[in-house]
């Protein structure tokens, strides 16, 4: 309790930092799934399914709302796993579009701000990072 504000803190005996808010949120490990289309702008416009990638970002996003429609439509939604298998410029593609869990930190900031902005086992819209056009469902 602090005396000077008469209110609780936090406090790591670790690092032996102070803060007001809990450690809950910042310091566990994210989650998620995601397939990613690469673009000609993209840091790296290279994957295991393509060795040159092209398309333009307006394709990239464009491909990217057309995966979007198969895993929300109402008769037959596919798995992300699935298309991430076949569609995603990631190497992830080879786990279903699994990145595992990693520190908050570990991924580009959009990607990370857009995990923090879904809840578990909710997917995002198309989510532009370096790398290039995401859909992202978050898993942990
Ligand atoms: N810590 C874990 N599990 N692995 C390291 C992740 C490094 C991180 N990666 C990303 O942020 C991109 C966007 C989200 C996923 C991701 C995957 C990229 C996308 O492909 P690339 O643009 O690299 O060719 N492939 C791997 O890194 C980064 N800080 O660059």
């Amino acid at each position: 309790m602090s005396q000077k504000y008469n209110r609780e803190y936090y406090f790591n005996t670790v690092t032996r930092e102070s803060r007001w808010e809990p450690p809950a949120a910042r310091d566990q490990k994210l989650g998620a799934k995601h397939i990613l289309v690469k673009h000609e702008g993209s840091r790296r416009p290279s994957s295991w399914r393509e060795e040159h990638i092209s398309r333009t970002e307006e394709e990239a996003v464009a491909k990217i709302n057309s995966i979007l429609q198969r895993l929300i439509s109402k008769d037959n939604p596919e798995r992300l796993e699935d298309i991430a298998a076949v569609e995603s410029d990631c190497s992830s593609a080879k786990r279903g579009g699994d990145l595992g869990l990693f520190e908050p930190g570990a991924m580009q900031k959009p990607f990370e701000d857009a995990v923090l902005g879904l809840k578990v086992g909710k997917l995002s819209g198309p989510v532009k990072t370096e790398s290039g056009v995401h859909i992202i469902l978050r898993t942990r």
